[in-house]
């Protein structure tokens, strides 16, 4: 079953569009959605989450419609966007009263139990948690109303290292059981590298690949080589960066030729993402 299942998403802003934005999520596994900075990720986000309006297109989230089944499907969604930026002067269990009234599958024993698991003291006052608290937190209450999928706009930027590292423990624990799926934006692509089954890249509001992230990641190709070794392939390449030893450049591994004598890894996410963005400098 899909958890998400994305159909020719169009929205359009003054200086902006998504261009039949399409992709899908199983149940049960983490996507890392990632693009540039302006590529389109949050307003996507939102358009799935029905927060602004799509021009065209269809969203299904566990099988029903979003625009057509909002509300109950509200109550199976569980979201952040960053922090918690409201109620910041009261106390965690005084917003937390509030929010369970929305949510008629809201379990006070799970709640009290992720409370636990994520140390968190309910007397703490909102503003005085850190980054990582409010994700947590976030967490929680997303998963007392029961959510099945969450879907997160950067939860681990502004995080430490260690922090970042638990979140990413606890990402991969919620979909054990298969039941809960997760996707999340991000620029930390080592989070990605650690805790995402599928990768989802949006250039300039299209998206240029969804799929398995080793398959992803090997449908690229670094290149690095020689001058002479540039002129015979630069014509293929994403983009290239030239230093004092020749040049590096980025693939399609379809259009590369294997047995060519330059030398050719698997980049990663961060070269694959930042060789595309030298590709959208050359043509701006
Ligand atoms: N309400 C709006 N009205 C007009 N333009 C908007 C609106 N919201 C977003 N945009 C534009 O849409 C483009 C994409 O923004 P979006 O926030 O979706 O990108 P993003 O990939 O999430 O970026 P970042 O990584 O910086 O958060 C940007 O150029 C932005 O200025």
């Amino acid at each position: 079953m899909l958890a998400l299942d994305i159909r020719n998403l169009n929205k359009k802003y003054p200086h902006f569009q998504l261009k039949d934005v399409s992709f899908q999520l199983e149940k049960g596994y983490i996507m890392g959605f990632i693009g540039a900075n302006g590529a389109g990720k949050t307003t996507t986000i939102k358009s799935i989450l029905n927060m602004v309006r799509m021009d065209s297109g269809e969203v299904h989230i566990l099988g029903k419609n979003i625009v057509e089944h909002e509300i109950e499907l509200k109550q199976e969604i569980g979201c952040a966007f960053g922090g918690v930026d409201f109620y910041t002067r009261s106390k965690m269990k005084t917003l937390t009263h509030v929010i369970k009234k929305f949510y008629k599958n809201w379990d006070d024993e799970t709640y009290y139990n992720y409370l636990r698991r994520f140390k968190l003291d309910e007397n703490k006052k909102i503003a005085e948690l850190s980054a990582g608290m409010k994700v947590k937190y976030n967490l929680a209450i997303a998963l007392s109303h029961g959510a099945k999928l969450l879907v997160l706009d950067e939860p681990t930027s502004g995080l430490d290292p260690a922090a970042r590292d638990d979140l990413l423990d606890i990402f991969q624990e919620l979909v054990l059981d298969g039941e809960i799926s997760i996707l999340f934006s991000t620029h930390i692509t080592s989070d990605l590298e650690k805790c995402a089954d599928f990768i989802t890249f949006i250039v300039n509001g299209q998206i240029i690949a969804s799929s398995e992230k080793n398959e992803f990641m090997e449908s690229y190709r670094l290149l690095s080589g020689n001058e002479s070794q540039l002129n015979r392939v630069k014509e293929r390449l994403i983009s290239y960066k030239i230093n004092s030893f020749g040049f590096t450049g980025l693939i399609h591994s379809r259009d590369f030729d294997s047995s060519s004598d330059i030398k050719a890894t698997t980049p990663n996410l961060e070269e694959i993402m930042i060789y595309f963005a030298k590709k959208e400098d050359m043509h701006v």
